[in-house]
């Protein structure tokens, strides 16, 4: 096809707590129309969603782009790792357990104690954690072995988005590299063995390129039946792509989660655990670091101070460890927040900044492991590419700024995994890679905030309290 013929296609952001959908010209990567509807996700200790609600969402938002009769391709980008139990008619066996569910740790903590960690970063590229699918499976059939017995299909959120609309059992390697039983030779057999899981129970992964199917009739989201539907990816795969990211180039995204990352060109095996070693959608790697608390937590915070999220002030001496939902980078899954540090004088401005650099921290502190994990080089001077919805606050903004000492460059275009979504769909039309689809589109150009000065006594005050905290985060709180 002729770049520039007027041709849409539609990207799908599936999040944890919402879905988004832009519409984009193909040829100019303009943005036409946008959607956006809200999910559900359980409290208390379970963090779960009903995979149905998801697909009604997807609805909403692609009929909100006022596009969806125009599209020529879709795809869906989603959230990584969740667990969908589909029965034999395809329809949720139990809502998803979900990436921030860390019921699941004292499963993962069994399937690393079988294999061993260098054992499970050579095969699978990462140590799983409470997050993984691995995991998530391994809590299914202890906790409740009358819905894994049902369970004739397993899914991630992306692939039961994608199924819904074309009818296809697809997946990508990007996601895939997420659930702990992918390698890139194809699904570990023996791992699966060990988890009970037959592959057959598994999808189809889609070469990077290639469509995963085509919109089926009666779909009820406006798209056309015969649609193209790509192979969608994970959310943070998804927004690689649309950064157009060349290798070593870094990103912090402040979301739901907060993820630092880079396309790497040398696959990642970090036996510590810090670094998952996922595949990117395309054919190099994205070597992440993840935290359960991120914008949520930091916003949490300010509203338990009665304050408006921006109102930080600078100083004092109080620490914010924020794991309101267990940790995952630090590995502390049983872990709760903790605040230490507090005087007289500490003003709730300077509580709700200790908040905020609590959360940076740990993901800042990856940024360097990220990067060797791959392969590529540390350059303290290289700009960090900072995105998700935190990213618009200007507290975050200057926490980043201030807590790793680069220069920070906000991207205009909002929407990153829905753009990246966008650009695979694209790349099924043009016969271009997505990610130079998302280069020609311009989608990481942006405000360049020149670095601050880096506040080492912060960083220290954090790294000792978290040294010092100890066994009050080894068990659950009682
Ligand atoms: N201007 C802002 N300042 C700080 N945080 C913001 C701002 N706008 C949105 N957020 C935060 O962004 C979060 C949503 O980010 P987003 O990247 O859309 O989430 P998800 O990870 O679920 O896709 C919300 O939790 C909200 O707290
Ligand atoms: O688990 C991870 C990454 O490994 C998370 O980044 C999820 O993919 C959820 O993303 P958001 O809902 O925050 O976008």
């Amino acid at each position: 096809m002729q770049v520039g013929s007027n041709e849409v296609v539609i990207g799908i952001d599936s999040s944890t707590q919402s879905t988004k959908a832009v519409a984009v010209d193909v040829a100019t990567g303009t943005v036409l129309g946008e959607g956006r509807a809200a999910h559900t996700v359980s409290g208390g200790a379970a963090r779960e969603s009903d995979p149905r609600e998801w697909w009604r969402a997807l609805g909403q938002a692609v009929a909100a782009t006022r596009y969806a009769e125009r599209a020529a391709a879709v795809s869906v980008g989603g959230q990584q790792h969740g667990l969908v139990t589909l029965d034999t008619d395809g329809e949720p066996v139990r809502p998803a357990l979900l990436w921030n569910d860390v019921r699941s740790a004292p499963q993962a903590a069994a399937l690393v104690a079988e294999l061993g960690r260098d054992t499970w970063a050579q095969r699978a590229g990462s140590v799983p954690g409470a997050s993984f699918t691995a995991a998530k499976w391994a809590w299914l059939r202890e906790n409740e072995p009358e819905a894994a017995a049902r369970t004739a299909a397993v899914r991630l959120p992306h692939d039961y988005l994608t199924a819904r609309l074309s009818g296809a059992a697809a997946t990508d390697r990007g996601d895939a590299s997420g659930t702990g039983w992918w390698t890139p030779e194809g699904y570990d057999l023996d791992l699966l063995a060990r988890l009970g899981l037959d592959a057959a129970m598994l999808p189809t992964v889609v070469e990077a390129g290639k469509a995963a199917g085509e919109v089926l009739a009666g779909t009820g989201t406006g798209l056309r039946p015969g649609t193209l539907v790509a192979a969608g990816t994970g959310d943070n795969m998804a927004a690689a792509l649309g950064l157009g990211l060349a290798p070593g180039r870094p990103v912090l995204s402040l979301g739901t989660s907060g993820t630092v990352y880079a396309v790497t060109r040398g696959r990642p095996a970090d036996p510590s655990g810090t670094v998952c070693g996922f595949a990117d959608a395309l054919d190099h790697w994205l070597p992440l670091a993840c935290t359960l608390n991120c914008t949520l937590a930091v916003d949490r915070t300010a509203a338990l101070l009665g304050l408006d999220r921006q109102a930080v002030e600078p100083g004092g001496t109080a620490v914010v460890l924020p794991y309101f939902d267990g940790e995952r980078t630090p590995d502390l899954p049983y872990a709760s927040g903790l605040i230490h540090g507090l005087r007289h004088d500490t003003t709730g401005g300077q509580l709700l900044q200790a908040a905020y650099d609590g959360a940076a921290y740990s993901l800042l502190a990856a940024l360097d492991q990220v990067l060797v994990a791959g392969g590529e080089q540390i350059d303290p001077g290289t700009e960090l590419l900072l995105i998700g919805g935190g990213a618009q606050g200007k507290a975050w903004q200057d926490t980043v700024r201030r807590l790793s000492g680069r220069p920070v460059r906000i991207p205009a275009a909002g929407e990153l995994v829905a753009l990246g979504a966008a650009a695979q769909a694209a790349a099924l039309l043009t016969g271009e890679r997505a990610d130079e689809v998302a280069r020609r589109w311009g989608t990481s150009a942006g405000r360049l905030l020149e670095p601050l000065p880096k506040d080492d006594a912060a960083l220290e005050r954090i790294a000792d309290t978290l040294h010092r905290s100890g066994s009050l985060f080894d068990q659950p709180t009682v």
